[in-house]
């Protein structure tokens, strides 16, 4: 029959199979194996390895599942894969055939599916969710989740929670509103919904629910009817609390002066009851953003003692160059730490009200008056001191291994109205290093005291997602294509793989017939080739790929 509801809940626990984007509903992406670990991975070799084939070849960012000798795995253009995990044979594919007209911002990703029972189940570009039977690849159902021409889109993997599929949404810079859905996971029925801009309705059951905060509060005229705030890197789940946490992306336009306020719910976490859709609290990391500080990064739980007591929390590394550390049962903010070499737009977080301590110099100037069209230097740039790539959080190390950038940019405003379906910026932009040895860095960082324990600096920008194990491993990719491989505690490199083409996907291990196996998607893509301005030039020759690399060590 397939994994239940209660089996992903224990996906971070069970090391046979990888049911979940994450490892688990937490993500902390830690696997408690370690056959495979710092002292034989030097050993690790190919055991097989998948095409994915098309003509067209660009980013796959996606995360692997493995259940019951499958591999499933999503492709760039909306394509879901299914290939024998002994072998690497391929069973059968599924394309979403997009229409001509999507409009995602950042490239064709998409990064992962979910698992339930006989489904297997993925967003589309055309912001559609769709239901497959695993063994056949067959459709069982297909839900319009929003309309593409208005340039709504989806590119996160699905989360099960409790028999429902739960997903963001892709569009932060078209003007549309984020939101997120829940869904029956055997119908595809709406059970609920939460818009994340103020002013907007929620659904629960066919029922209106409650209106996102009071319109007018936090955004000047109608700006909140085109607000932004994409959900657009989906989100976790703290079975402990019954707490959904999604991060919320930039509002709209970037172009801040023509949206004066905080822009509620924009570049935030919001904590949602899993139940009803209701927004219990919301910590906001860049109120009334200027830069596309999307705050949609993964907010990991995890429990630690801090200042001697035993403390649920929750940790995020912001695109804004910020590591926060809140209590996960209310939202308080109990640290911010740098996790860049610099963060001109703000001089720290003030932990008392939670505020950044913004340099206003530093804002991209007005679209009119004197500052017209003053343009200034702000770092990290707007793909973020971390963009979508995930971290990991080790059990044994009590440290979060985080993937990030040094990089900065030239940014300035330009005057812009809201017209459907078409780009909604109100702002220009060039990438600019700011480092004359690396764009990349994997940060070990001790969320109690901020402190970054180790460094991995690497020349192109990072943007594939990272692992932890308990055999004292840390593996993450490079756009260079190596799949490296790091000691834990001390961050030296153990063991590297050139897979062919930049690895921008999220690794995962897991047991099969006693031996540890790793995997990983290869294929260079995602935003930095189109909007890195001159890093993208720097990293031109990278070549594009599509396939799947599976190691283990020789019997
Ligand atoms: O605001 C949005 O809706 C939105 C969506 C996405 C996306 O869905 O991939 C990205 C971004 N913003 C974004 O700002 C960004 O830097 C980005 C990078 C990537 C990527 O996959 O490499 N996606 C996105
Ligand atoms: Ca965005």
């Amino acid at each position: 029959a397939g994994p239940t509801s209660a089996d992903l809940m224990n996906d971070a626990e069970s090391t046979g199979d990888v049911l979940s984007y994450g490892l688990g509903p937490w993500q902390q992406r830690f696997s408690p194996l370690d056959t495979l670990n710092a002292d034989n991975v030097s050993k690790l070799v190919p055991a097989f390895a998948a095409s994915l084939g098309g003509e067209k070849q660009r980013g796959q960012e996606a995360q692997p599942l493995v259940y019951d000798g499958t591999i499933y795995v999503t492709g760039s253009y909306s394509r879901l894969f299914a290939f024998d995990a002994r072998t690497g044979e391929k069973k059968w594919e599924y394309n979403a055939r997009l229409p001509d007209a999507i409009m995602p911002c950042c490239d064709v990703v998409n990064r992962g599916a979910a698992i339930h029972g006989d489904k297997v189940i993925f967003a589309t570009l055309d912001a559609h969710l769709i239901a497959l039977n695993r063994e056949t690849g067959k459709v069982v159902w297909n839900k319009k989740l929003a309309d593409y021409q208005a340039g709504y889109s989806a590119t996160a993997a699905p989360l099960i929670v409790k028999d429902m599929v739960i997903t963001g949404n892709s569009g932060g810079e078209f003007g549309i509103i984020g939101e997120v859905q829940a869904r029956n996971v055997d119908t595809g029925e709406l059970i609920w919904s939460r818009p994340t801009i103020e002013g907007h309705m929620g659904m629960l059951n066919g029922r209106e629910n409650g209106v996102t905060g009071k319109t007018g509060a936090t955004w000047p005229g109608d700006m909140w009817k085109t607000g932004g705030g994409a959900t657009w890197l989906g989100g976790t789940y703290d079975p402990g609390t019954n707490l959904l946490f999604f991060g919320t992306g930039n509002p709209a336009p970037w172009n801040s002066h023509l949206r004066p306020g905080d822009n509620l719910y924009t570049s935030s976490t919001l904590a949602i009851d899993a139940d009803t859709g209701v927004i219990k609290w919301h910590y906001q990391t860049t109120p009334h953003d200027g830069w596309d500080f999307d705050g949609v990064n993964e907010f990991i739980p995890f429990d630690a003692t801090m200042n001697g007591k035993p403390m649920k929390l929750g940790a995020k590394a912001d695109r804004n160059g910020y590591f926060y550390v809140l209590d996960r049962s209310n939202g308080k903010l109990l640290g911010a730490h740098k996790f860049v070499m610099e963060t001109t737009w703000a001089n720290g977080i003030n932990l008392k009200t939670g505020r950044p301590n913004y340099v206003d110099a530093n804002r991209p100037g007005a679209p009119a008056g004197p500052d017209k069209g003053k343009s200034v230097f702000a770092s990290p740039s707007f793909l973020g001191g971390k963009n979508w790539m995930p971290m990991a959080y080790s059990q044994d190390t009590g440290l979060f291994y985080v993937p990030s950038n040094d990089w900065g940019m030239d940014i300035w405003n330009e005057p812009i109205a809201y017209k459907k379906g078409a780009a909604y910026l109100g702002a220009g932009f060039t990438i600019r290093p700011i480092a004359e040895d690396h764009i990349g860095a994997l940060r070990a960082m001790d969320p109690k005291t901020g402190k970054i324990v180790w460094e991995y600096k690497n020349a192109a920008p990072l943007w594939g997602g990272v692992l932890t194990t308990h055999g004292n491993l840390v593996f993450t990719g490079t756009p260079e294509g190596y799949l490296k491989a790091f000691d834990a505690k001390t961050g030296k490199e153990l063991w590297k793989f050139q897979t062919g083409s930049g690895v921008v996907g999220s690794p995962i291990t897991w047991m099969q017939d006693g031996e540890q196996y790793v995997a990983v998607m290869s294929g260079w893509g995602g935003a930095v080739p189109l909007w890195g301005g001159e890093v993208a030039k720097t990293f031109k020759e990278i070549s594009q790929g599509g396939m799947l690399w599976v190691f283990k060590l020789p019997k």
